[in-house]
């Protein structure tokens, strides 16, 4: 069990006149799937890398607050420690490649190998992670001669081979045709299965409202808004906020408005279906 808190965080990068995070307070749960939304600059990265440890490790400037985390402050690990508990899939595959591996299968390698795993370990992660991820076609390729999302899938599979209890994926589909983005909420869902918990920047909402269990939504640095999937995409301040709904949400909270309902607005196809698809005596647009 991996417990992440921050208590009263805020964080300014070092020539900034602004905080990008300003005076967060929140705990992760393992076991559980969050999104963090919100319009771009609206400090989810910062985050990221806040919970991470590369804020202040790598990035410098000012934090005030705590991160802990299992109740230690993250500043007090070492990098391989961290990198064994917390998965950390950046924004830009591009610069998530070793630089030092000429194909797939020893990029996927690669964290294994620093970590001093034996060889038959190895092997036997970096074939299901290939498996995973449908990288058996890719496995001899050069990492550098691949297309944005076959990268950003050799990348996921890179950071899932250490086995973290907490997975943090910073828009892990932003590159992916609409089949391999399926595939990788298909993996969160795998994540959670196994009782992990999984922090992902994402924008698609419509995904989120399927395949996650808590949002997060930022604005200019502040946590907003935060709550069940379903408490926080049925609510149109998230729009005041700059934030997104699923596109089923928008069409009932728009229904109600037009017809002066307050019926219950569903997030996902899947429960408007459930709850008026035509029924006998009702059509569903009564
Ligand atoms: N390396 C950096 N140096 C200085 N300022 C930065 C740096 N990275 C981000 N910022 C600033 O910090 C703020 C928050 O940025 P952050 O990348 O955390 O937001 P984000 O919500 O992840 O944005 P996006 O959706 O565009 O990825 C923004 O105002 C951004 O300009």
């Amino acid at each position: 069990m991996t417990s992440i808190r921050l208590h009263n965080v805020s964080y300014r990068y070092p020539l900034s006149a602004v905080d990008a995070v300003r005076e967060l307070s929140y705990e992760f749960q393992q076991g559980t799937v969050y999104a963090l939304i919100g319009a771009n600059g609206s400090g989810k990265t910062s985050i990221c890398n806040l919970i991470r440890g590369f804020i202040p490790s790598f990035y410098k400037g000012s934090v005030q607050g705590s991160v802990e985390v299992d109740g230690r402050a993250v500043t007090d690990y070492d990098d391989a420690e961290l990198t064994q508990i917390i998965g950390y899939c950046f924004q830009n595959p591009f610069t998530q490649m070793s630089g030092v591996k000429d194909n797939v299968r020893e990029e996927i390698a690669y964290a294994l190998e620093n970590l001093g795993y034996p060889r038959e370990e190895i092997f036997r992660r970096v074939d299901a992670m290939i498996d995973m991820l449908s990288l058996s076609d890719l496995a001899g390729s050069d990492p550098f001669e691949l297309s944005g999302g076959q990268r950003q899938r050799v990348a996921i599979a890179a950071v899932l081979v250490t086995d973290p209890q907490v997975v943090i994926l910073d828009e892990p589909t932003s590159q992916l045709d609409p089949r391999s983005t399926q595939d990788v909420f298909d993996i969160i869902r795998q994540l959670k299965e196994q009782g992990k918990t999984v922090i992902v920047v994402e924008h698609k909402v419509d995904l989120i409202a399927q395949y996650c269990d808590q949002v997060l939504l930022m604005e200019e640095g502040r946590l907003v808004l935060s709550g069940a999937v379903h408490e926080v995409l049925s609510d149109p301040a998230v729009l005041a906020h700059r934030g997104q709904l699923p596109q089923v949400a928008r069409y009932y909270l728009e229904r109600n408005r037009l017809l002066g309902r307050h019926d219950r607005v569903p997030v996902t196809v899947d429960e408007a279906l459930a709850w008026y698809a035509p029924k006998e005596g009702n059509n569903g647009l009564s």
